[in-house]
């Protein structure tokens, strides 16, 4: 449904050049939802504006469901729907005014496009919010009420910029099952950006890690833990020197890919670590030495994340967050908006 291939875009600032895309490639599936990570400035938002014909790209292509964005971007327009960062809807116009208003911009008649409002409003569950306006909503209501903007003309595509940024966990949670709901009921394919790597590993069917520019993992959650991160095993010894004895036993098993030693705590990083942990206890036991502590902990999407680049992606997802809460775009509105 979605394929990039090759997006590239630089940006002038002064004298400077910036690589904000170097060279992307990447597809996704009809129905799927993929979520796009990476941290502060990877270039998610710069490649999801030139996916959605907000941009154009400096070098490369995409194509949505066919239909090539730089060629023919009228049919790609009417294919998707874009929620950016910000709030997209007018500060004081009732929600379901502003829907019917998007809709008439969208060549229905004054009819179908009070139907299509009160869609919208069924489906997002926000039927209740009609009559009110953005002013008065909560986070979570007003990143709802963007969301049904940007459906109001039916689109199979829909790109969700940040769509959680800033929420609470009880409205992060209601706004996911909302758009599953969506996908479920309306086969709609979903391609977000998001700096929480929970909400990637929960909900996104595929993962694309994007840095500096550049696509570095492409894979499910699992996948890539698998490939790239592998379980870990833990052990506490009763003293250093036992610790650096069960470090050299931990070594020589199978599937073992690394091994590290802290004080008196060894680390293995080993292929199925659930069935590995017995076997090294044993393996302990029969040279006797002590274990007072012994644990396995699954990888997690910051562990990719370090093995690719050796930095910590959450941390700078921390730091974005309080970013993106607090600076304006210059794209919000979803597309087909009288203005985008
Ligand atoms: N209009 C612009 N002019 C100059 N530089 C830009 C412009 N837009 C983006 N950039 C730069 O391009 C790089 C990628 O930015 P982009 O917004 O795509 O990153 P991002 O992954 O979405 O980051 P964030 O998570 O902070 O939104 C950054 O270095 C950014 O400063």
């Amino acid at each position: 449904m979605i394929r990039a291939e090759g997006l590239r875009r630089t940006f002038k600032a002064g004298k400077e050049t910036i690589e904000a895309v170097r060279d992307v490639t990447f597809g996704v599936a009809t129905g799927e939802l993929l979520a796009l990570l990476g941290p502060n400035g990877a270039g998610k938002s710069t490649t999801l504006r030139m996916l959605t014909t907000l941009l154009p790209a400096t070098a490369g292509s995409v194509r949505i469901a066919g239909f090539d964005a730089a060629r023919e971007p009228g049919r790609v327009r009417e294919l998707i729907g874009y929620v950016g960062q910000k709030n997209a809807s007018g500060e004081n116009h009732r929600i379901r005014d502003e829907l019917v208003t998007q809709g008439r911009c969208h060549g229905l008649s004054n009819g179908k496009a009070r139907r299509r409002a009160d869609e919208v409003l069924e489906i997002l569950g926000i039927g209740d919010l009609a009559a009110r306006t953005p002013s008065t909503l909560s986070g979570g209501q007003r990143r709802r009420v963007d969301i049904a903007l940007g459906l109001v003309h039916n689109p199979r595509v829909l790109f969700l910029d940040e769509p959680t940024t800033g929420l609470d966990p009880h409205s992060r949670a209601a706004l996911w099952d909302r758009i599953q709901l969506l996908r479920r009921d309306h086969g709609i394919t979903v391609l977000m950006t998001t700096h929480y790597l929970d909400e990637a590993d929960l909900v996104a069917e595929r993962i694309v890690i994007v840095d500096r520019g550049r696509v570095i993992a492409d894979g499910t959650a699992d996948a890539l833990k698998a490939e790239l991160a592998g379980d870990r095993m833990h052990i506490t010894a009763s003293d250093t020197g036992a610790a650096r004895t069960a470090a050299g036993l931990a070594d020589r098993m199978p599937g073992v890919s690394e091994v590290t030693a802290e004080g008196r705590t060894v680390h293995v990083r080993i292929a199925d670590a659930d069935a590995a942990l017995p076997a090294y206890l044993r393996l302990l036991d029969r040279a006797a030495l002590t274990v007072t502590r012994a644990g396995v902990r699954r990888p997690s999407l910051d562990d990719v994340f370090i093995n690719l680049t050796g930095r910590r992606l959450e941390e700078s997802g921390d730091a974005y967050a309080t970013a993106t809460m607090t600076t304006a775009t210059t794209t919000d509105e979803p597309i087909g908006a009288p203005h985008a």
